[in-house]
């Protein structure tokens, strides 16, 4: 497969921040590739320097096989993380706008059709939702009709419906060839749309592969969690290993009073026999559910790998909350390290 996107060994830093320390990827034509990390792990800047709208301090960065800078602007489209247009404009005015900046404009009405925004056509910008003027945004990333599209943050602020119908025209779009690059800290976003996903930590890519794939090697098993005040002692008669969910914080982890326990290494037909045994040695709860691992514990699984790798202290993955965390804020693992995607 051909790389329309590739990313060497980029390092930049700002002052004394490094913001990438040797970040390399490679996308292929058609891919959605979704950049995942911590806050200030380098997504925003390594979109930045894909769209060559960053000098960087090193490394190299093509695009369409040739430099970001020569690069047909035709065939590219970009939403940056903040990006605020002129608001006395309506999200019609706006897209023809953007669209009359290129050779040959999409019709601003199918663009609103696009993002789910045809009645919102003559609505001022100023006066739509933060919502609406989310998927505007998006919207004027269409206008040209771009070959490969960088989408920062896409749904952020974006309602649950609207977030779908950015997705569905997510996968359209690649599912006509179009290649495309956006950062999420919506794992559900990122498992659903993305063919690859790669975790940023610390300025690199630590781990990069398919959600599936990452979901395997990281993932842990499917778990049972039970809301309880029960300690995790009382379930010593399970043959399962009980822990009681550790949320982490910057730092490291502290203790939880959460009032529930996960039962790990449960499959969906045990769940019968757990809840039988439960009752049967009398153990009070208030709800229980079962769930197969997904990619928010891929997230958290390298939280804790990392944590200990930064503190020498065990960490846990065990159902915690990345409340500040950085899931690779140092050396992460990956299905592949390092190296060009
Ligand atoms: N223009 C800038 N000037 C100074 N420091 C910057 C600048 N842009 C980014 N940084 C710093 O570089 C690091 C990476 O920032 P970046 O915005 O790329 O992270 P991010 O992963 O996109 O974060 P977030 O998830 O919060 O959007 C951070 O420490 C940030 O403070």
């Amino acid at each position: 497969m051909e790389a329309v996107v590739e990313a060497t060994g980029v390092e930049k830093t700002y002052g004394e921040t490094v913001a990438l320390s040797g970040a390399s990827l490679a996308v292929e034509r058609g891919e959605v590739f979704a950049l995942i990390g911590p806050n200030g792990a380098g997504k925003t800047t390594l979109v930045r320097a894909l769209t060559g709208t960053t000098d960087l301090d090193s490394g190299t960065v093509r695009i369409l096989e040739t430099s970001p800078t020569t690069v047909d602007r035709n065939r590219l489209g970009a939403l940056p993380q903040a990006f605020s247009p002129p608001d006395r404009l309506t999200a019609r005015e706006l897209l023809s706008y953007y669209g009359n900046l290129y050779a040959t404009p999409r019709d601003p009405d199918d663009v609103l059709a696009a993002v789910g925004l045809s009645d919102a056509g003559g609505t001022a910008y100023e006066n739509l939702s933060g919502g609406q003027q989310r998927r505007v945004c998006v919207g004027s990333t269409l206008v040209n009709d771009p070959d490969v599209l960088f989408l920062d943050e896409p749904t952020t602020g974006i309602d649950p419906a609207g977030r779908r119908t950015v997705w569905r025209l997510i996968e359209d779009l690649a599912a006509t060839g179009t290649t495309v690059v956006l950062t999420t800290h919506d794992m559900a976003e990122a498992e659903r749309l993305a063919d690859r996903v790669g975790l940023l930590a610390d300025g690199s890519l630590v781990a990069r592969g398919p959600p599936a794939e990452l979901v395997r090697e990281y993932g842990g098993s499917s778990r049972v969690t039970i809301e309880t005040s029960a300690d995790p002692a009382a379930f010593d008669f399970l043959e399962y290993p009980v822990e009681r969910p550790v949320r982490h914080r910057r730092g490291g982890p502290t203790s939880s009073a959460s009032g529930a326990v996960v039962v790990s290494d449960v499959e969906a037909t045990a769940v019968g026999s757990v809840v039988d045994e439960l009752e049967s040695h009398g153990i009070e709860y208030t709800g229980l559910s079962w769930a197969e691992p997904d990619l928010d514990d891929v997230y958290l699984e390298l939280a804790a790998e990392t944590e200990r790798s930064r503190t020498g202290r065990p960490g846990t993955r065990s159902g915690g909350e990345p409340e500040g965390t950085d899931p690779a804020d140092g050396d992460g693992g990956g299905t592949q390290r390092g190296e060009t995607a």
